[in-house]
C-alpha cells in the first residue's frame, strides 16, 4: 500500500508484485476490478491470500472461520479508520472523519454504539413506515413509464429522500433543504479519485471544494441541532441522537452529533439503494421469479402500500431479498481491519500494522453452505439457516451494521411498491459490471432498464435476457 510502513514478509500466497509499480500496482489493479479480483484471488490462492504474495499490507480472508476470528475480536482487529487523504487539524471534514463511530475503537466505539443503539431499535424503526411509504410514493410518481430509466438512479434518488426524511426530518424532493445537495456533494468528494491524488487546499481544486462543502454541511447541521433542541418534538433519528444519553447521563457533543449523523447518512444511502437496484436486476434476469413475486405482492396488498406487518409477512419477498444480498451483496467487501498487535490468522502470524479485508461476496459463494452458489435460488432459504459468519450482508460481531433493521424495513416496503406499479426489464446485451463506491458495489454504467406500467398480465414468455460484462461470472443465467 502506498505510504504504509514497511512490514515484515509473511508467506501468504498471492500474485507477484507487478514489475516497476510493485505492491502499489497490485493494489491499483485489484481495486479497479474488485469483484473479479476477489473471486480470482480466492480461486487461485485459497481462504487466506494477499493482494501481493508475501505482503501482509493487504490480506484477504474468506469463509466463516476467518470472519469469526477477525470480526469477533475487535480488540486485536481494529476498525481501519485511516482517512483516505490528509485532513487539516481544525476543519469540519477532519471532525466528521475522525469523530465518527467507524473511526473509533475500544471504549470509544462502545460508548458511541451504546448512545446510538436506542435510535435503531426495531420498535423505533417500525415507526418510520409512514415516512418511507410517503417518500416512495412521491418518488415513484416521478418515474415515467414507456421509456428507458436508469433503475439504479431511481433507487438512489428514492433512498436519498427516505434517508433525509427519516434521519433529519427534512424534505429534499423540491430542492427545499440544502442538506440533500450538500450531503451528495460530500459523498462525491469522499469518493473522488482526484482528492486522493491532489489533496491540496488551493483555489480551484476539488479538495478545496470538499473542505468548503463539509463546512457548509456542518453549519447546517449545527443549526438543525439548535432547532431540534428548542422544539423537542423531532421523530427523526437525528432528534433521537440529540436527546440520547449514556448511563451516567452524559450526551453526545455537537461535534459527535454531526459526525455520527454524517456516518449514518453515508452508511445507509448507497448501500440500501444498491441493494434495491441489484434486486431489480436479479428479478429482471429471472422473470419466472419476478412474476411469482408480483402474484404474492398483489394477493397480499391489493394495490395498497404494505403495512410494516405485511412487509414482514411475504415469504417470497423475504427469500428474494436474502438471496439477492447473498449473491450480489451491496458491500462485496464489508470490513477493512488493521492488526493492532501481532495476531494469528489461520496458520499465519500477522505483524502489527497488517491490513485485512473480508468479503461477503466470496464467503456467500462457498459451496458447502450454499450449494450451486452462482444460481439465484430464493427457494434455498426455506432449507438453510446459515450462521452470522457464513452469511453476513450486514457484517457481524460488535460492529455489525447498526441500521440493518431500517434497511430491511425500507427494502420490504419499497420493492413491493415499485413492483405494484412497474415492470423493469433489462435490454438484451446490456453491459453490467461492478465498481466499488466507498464500500458499496455499484453498477459501473448504471442499470438502464425498460420500464412499463404493470397493467399487462403475467406474460407467458419467461425467457431470460442475456447481459454482458462481469455479471456473467457472478450469476449463472443458463
Ligand atoms: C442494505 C443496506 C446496508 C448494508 C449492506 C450495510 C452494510 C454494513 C456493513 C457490512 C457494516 C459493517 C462494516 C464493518 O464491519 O466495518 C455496516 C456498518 C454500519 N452501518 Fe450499515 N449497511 C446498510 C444499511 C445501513 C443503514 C440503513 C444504516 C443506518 C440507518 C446503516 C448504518 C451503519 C453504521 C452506523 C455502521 C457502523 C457500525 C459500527 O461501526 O459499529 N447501515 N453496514
Amino acid at each position: 500500500m502506498p505510504g504504509s510502513p514497511k512490514l515484515p514478509r509473511v508467506p501468504i500466497p498471492g500474485p507477484r508484485a507487478l514489475p516497476v509499480l510493485g505492491e502499489s500496482g497490485n493494489s491499483f489493479r485489484f481495486f479497479s476490478k474488485p469483484v473479479t479480483s476477489l473471486l480470482a484471488l480466492h480461486q487461485r490462492h485459497g481462504d487466506i491470500a494477499a493482494i501481493t504474495g508475501g505482503s501482509p499490507a493487504m490480506v484477504c480472508a474468506f469463509g466463516a472461520e476467518h470472519n469469526r476470528a477477525v470480526l469477533g475480536d475487535d480488540s486485536t482487529f481494529l476498525s481501519h479508520g485511516e482517512p483516505p487523504f490528509p485532513l487539516p487539524e481544525d476543519s469540519a471534514l477532519g471532525r466528521m472523519l475522525r469523530e465518527n463511530m467507524m473511526s473509533k475503537n475500544g471504549q470509544d466505539h462502545r460508548r458511541l454504539r451504546r448512545m446510538l443503539m436506542p435510535a435503531f431499535q426495531r420498535a423505533r424503526i417500525l415507526a418510520y413506515r409512514d415516512d418511507i411509504v410517503d417518500v416512495t410514493e412521491a418518488s415513484l410518481r416521478r418515474v415515467v413509464p414507456g421509456g428507458v430509466v436508469d433503475a439504479s438512479r431511481v433507487m438512489l434518488d428514492l433512498m436519498l429522500g427516505v434517508i433525509m426524511r427519516c434521519l433529519f426530518g427534512v424534505d429534499v424532493s423540491a430542492g427545499g433543504d440544502p442538506l440533500g445537495p450538500l450531503s451528495i456533494a460530500l459523498l462525491e468528494g469522499f469518493l473522488s479519485p482526484a482528492n486522493l491524488i491532489l489533496p491540496y487546499d488551493v483555489p480551484g481544486t476539488p479538495y478545496r471544494k470538499l473542505l468548503r462543502d463539509a463546512n457548509r454541511l456542518e453549519e447546517r447541521l449545527l443549526a438543525l441541532i439548535e432547532e431540534r433542541r428548542a422544539t423537542h418534538d423531532g421523530r427523526d433519528m437525528f432528534s433521537a441522537l440529540i436527546h440520547a444519553h449514556d448511563e451516567d447521563g452524559s450526551r453526545l457533543s455537537d461535534v459527535e452529533l454531526v459526525a455520527q449523523s454524517i456516518l449514518v447518512y453515508i452508511a445507509a444511502y448507497e448501500t440500501t439503494a444498491q441493494s434495491l437496484s441489484w434486486t431489480l436486476l436479479l428479478l429482471a434476469l429471472h422473470p419466472e421469479i419476478l412474476y411469482d413475486l408480483e402474484d404474492e405482492v398483489d394477493a397480499m396488498l391489493h394495490g395498497e402500500a404494505p403495512t410494516a406487518e405485511q412487509a414482514a409477512s411475504m415469504p417470497l419477498l423475504d427469500a428474494v431479498i436474502k438471496e439477492s444480498a447473498r449473491i450480489l451483496p451491496a458491500t462485496p467487501i464489508c470490513s477493512f481491519r488493521l492488526v493492532g498487535e501481532q495476531a494469528t490468522l489461520g496458520k499465519y502470524t500477522l505483524p502489527k500494522g497488517s491490513r485485512i479485508l473480508l468479503s461477503p461476496l466470496v464467503t456467500h459463494r462457498m459451496g458447502d453452505v450454499f450449494p450451486e452458489p452462482t444460481r439465484f435460488l430464493p427457494e434455498r432459504w426455506s432449507r438453510i439457516t446459515p450462521t452470522p459468519f457464513e452469511y453476513l450482508p450486514f457484517g457481524a460481531g460488535p460492529r455489525m451494521c447498526i441500521g440493518h433493521a431500517f434497511a430491511n424495513l425500507a427494502m420490504r416496503l419499497i420493492l413491493p411498491m415499485a413492483l405494484q406499479r412497474f415492470r423493469f426489464a433489462l435490454r438484451p446485451n446490456t453491459e453490467i459490471s461492478l465498481q466499488l463506491k466507498g464500500i458499496s458495489g455499484a453498477p459501473k454504467n448504471g442499470l438502464p432498464m425498460d420500464v412499463t406500467t404493470r397493467r399487462a398480465p403475467r406474460p407467458g414468455n419467461t425467457r431470460r435476457p442475456k447481459p454482458k460484462g462481469e455479471i456473467r461470472a457472478l450469476v449463472d443465467l443458463s
